[in-house]
């Protein structure tokens, strides 16, 4: 039964907001923004969907961001997002954009983050639906690259809790971002990085160590390394887990296989969000509602994740709290 998750109060953790971009909405943009794109219809473009690796998936991810250009693009793609999200139950949403895959085509920076802020401030007044914002830096481009991106965010900071790391992961280990954390720590920002999503445990090492990161974003290939493990249980490390997008970039090849069983065994201490929900064919409840059932997951368990969602966010103690005793009521029935 998902009925039990329909409803159940939850945060959202991971979600890259270029990856809610559906075919639909990439159409409807090209189209207003004269752009040409290498498909004539929406089911083409989902047709194309099809992923062996990170690497395939990110290809048509930075093709897909080429309709985002006006400040309403970037309004409208957030703004459906939360209308999505809030349908699923999603009280709060930590938001990830990625500045540069706008910057290198052009796109201001001020252009990119008006119109994510005006659809969040929208969306809480409308929706009730609360959130933050994550700059993520694009790790295949040189740390430069990502320093300039933190100046131009230093006029933005209040807005913006903290900053990420994506893209393509093997071969770009976070020790090349050491400098740039360490700045952006410096000047008040939170710190996640992606790690062991497809790359080894020495990333995510490396992304505990060296970027003294506060959250680890999908954390699986963590499971290599007991010591690790033994760690991550210590510091009671969030990690950020993305069910569908394992399936669909090839991590896990049935979900009934997926780490977060092992993650659950170890008493680790695990989220669960959508990553790029256009792409991987689910939102968040989907991400639930399939590890409920590939891994059997009880009422309970589900309901500690979500627990977990609103204890590991960037929300304040006391709205922590507040969230996660609507959750216990819930839960209880009540
Ligand atoms: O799943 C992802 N992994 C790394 N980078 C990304 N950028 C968007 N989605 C992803
Ligand atoms: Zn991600």
């Amino acid at each position: 039964m998902s009925d039990f998750i329909s409803a159940l109060p939850k945060a959202e953790l991971h979600i890259h907001i270029e990856g809610s971009l559906e075919p639909e909405m990439m159409f409807a943009l090209a189209g207003r923004n004269g752009v040409k794109l290498p498909y004539d219809s929406v089911e083409a473009v989902r047709a194309a969907y099809s992923f062996a690796n990170l690497q395939e998936f990110l290809d048509l991810y930075y093709q897909g961001m080429s309709v985002l250009l006006r400040e309403e693009d970037f309004y409208d793609l957030t703004l459906a997002y939360l209308r999505r999200s809030a349908a699923d139950g999603v009280k709060h949403t930590e938001i990830f954009f990625d500045p540069q895959g706008h910057t290198s085509r052009g796109v201001a920076f001020a252009t990119v983050f008006n119109g994510i802020h005006r659809a969040l401030q929208d969306g809480e007044r409308e929706l009730g639906i609360t959130s933050k914002l994550i700059l993520c830096f694009l790790r295949h481009l040189p740390a430069e690259d990502a320093m300039a991106t933190l100046e131009a965010a230093m006029d933005y900071r209040e807005h913006i809790v903290g900053v990420g790391l994506d893209s393509s992961e093997n071969g770009h280990p976070p020790e090349l971002f050491t400098a740039v954390f360490a700045k952006a720590r410096e000047a008040g920002f939170l710190a996640v990085a992606h790690a062991g999503e497809e790359g080894p445990p020495a990333y995510v090492w490396g992304a505990l160590n060296a970027l003294a990161v506060d959250r680890i974003d999908h954390g699986n290939r963590a499971l290599e390394d007991p010591a690790l493990v033994a760690e991550l249980a210590a510091r009671s490390m969030p990690l950020t887990v993305c069910p569908l997008s394992n399936l669909c970039l090839g991590g896990v090849t049935d979900l009934a296989d997926h780490p977060l069983r092992a993650m659950l065994d170890h008493g680790l201490f695990v989220t669960l969000n959508s990553d790029d929900p256009a792409y991987f064919g689910g939102y968040v409840n989907e991400n639930y509602r399939a590890m409920q059932q590939a891994l059997g997951l009880s009422d309970t368990v589900l309901g500690q994740i979500a627990r977990n969602s609103f204890a590991a966010s960037f929300l304040d103690d006391e709205t922590k709290a507040a969230r996660i005793a609507e959750v216990d009521r819930y839960v209880n029935g009540g």
